[in-house]
């Protein structure tokens, strides 16, 4: 099917690598994660919130692997778990405690400005486009609700938080799990095959597909290449300017 006869009632967008580029993620936000950490962790530290991320993050099986690298047994402190959260984010690992960890820590460089969220050009025009025909566009990523919420709020094309009607995040499943896509539909109330997945992964668009959902990769500069099995299983657009016609089945 050409992509200017693709019909759906949601879109369902992936930000790193599909809204929004991989190097703002990890050359802008890790790095003011990494370096806001420990000051967060400790002003928040008796909060009910960061007892839970702070639980949570040392039930992680990578909390052993890396303390079995520390010399001495660590104390659990603000400092302890802002190492740890570093070491999770050199790895770019998207586990669910350090999604949100990260989102709280970022709140304040949206809110002090610091922080600006990028969006590629044509997403602000796709998403009024769509909005516009009746669509709605639903966020899934590994990044927590919250930070999704600030990126689009705060984005360098203004404010495009109210063309948004969902946002799902590693809570819902991990993006490359069939079921995933199947609770995320179910809580959109539409049919997956009503659905339009866009992403860089191209596991994550297989695992969409299995759910019954449509989906096109992106390739966006800077994402990792796609290969020729990639590109014959799935449509492949570099922006979202031939997705703009979209309309509704
Ligand atoms: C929600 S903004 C921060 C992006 C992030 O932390 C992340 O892991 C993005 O992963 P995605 O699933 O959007 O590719
Ligand atoms: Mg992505």
């Amino acid at each position: 099917m050409a992509l200017t006869d693709l019909s759906a009632k949601v879109v369902l967008v992936d930000i790193e690598g599909t809204t929004t580029s991989i190097s703002f993620v990890h050359d802008v936000l890790f790095p003011y994660a990494k370096a806001n950490a420990e000051q967060y962790l400790s002003e928040t530290w008796e909060t009910d919130d960061t007892k839970k991320i702070v639980e949570e993050l040392q039930q992680l099986p990578h909390y052993t692997e890396y303390a079995s690298t520390l010399e001495t047994r660590p104390e659990i402190n603000a400092a302890h778990i802002a190492d740890f959260s570093r070491y999770l984010i050199e790895k770019d690992l998207k586990v669910t405690p350090l999604k949100t960890l990260q989102g709280h820590i970022w709140a304040k460089g949206y809110a002090s400005g610091e922080l600006k969220g990028h969006v590629y050009e044509d997403v602000a025009v796709a998403f009024q486009t769509w909005s516009d025909a009746g669509l709605r566009i639903a966020v899934y990523s590994s990044g927590s609700v919250a930070a999704q919420k600030l990126i689009f709020q705060h984005s360098i094309a203004g404010d495009l938080l109210p063309l948004l009607s969902a946002h799902f995040d590693t809570h819902v499943g991990h993006k490359q799990q069939t079921e995933s896509y199947t609770r995320i539909a179910e809580s959109l109330e539409v049919e997956p095959q009503h659905v339009l997945f866009l992403t860089d992964v191209p596991a994550e668009a297989s695992a969409a597909r299995d759910a019954g959902m449509q989906t096109v990769l992106l390739a966006r500069p800077g994402n990792a290449p796609l290969t020729a099995e990639h590109t014959s299983a799935f449509p492949v657009v570099t922006n979202f300017v031939a997705l703009q016609s979209l309309k509704q089945p």
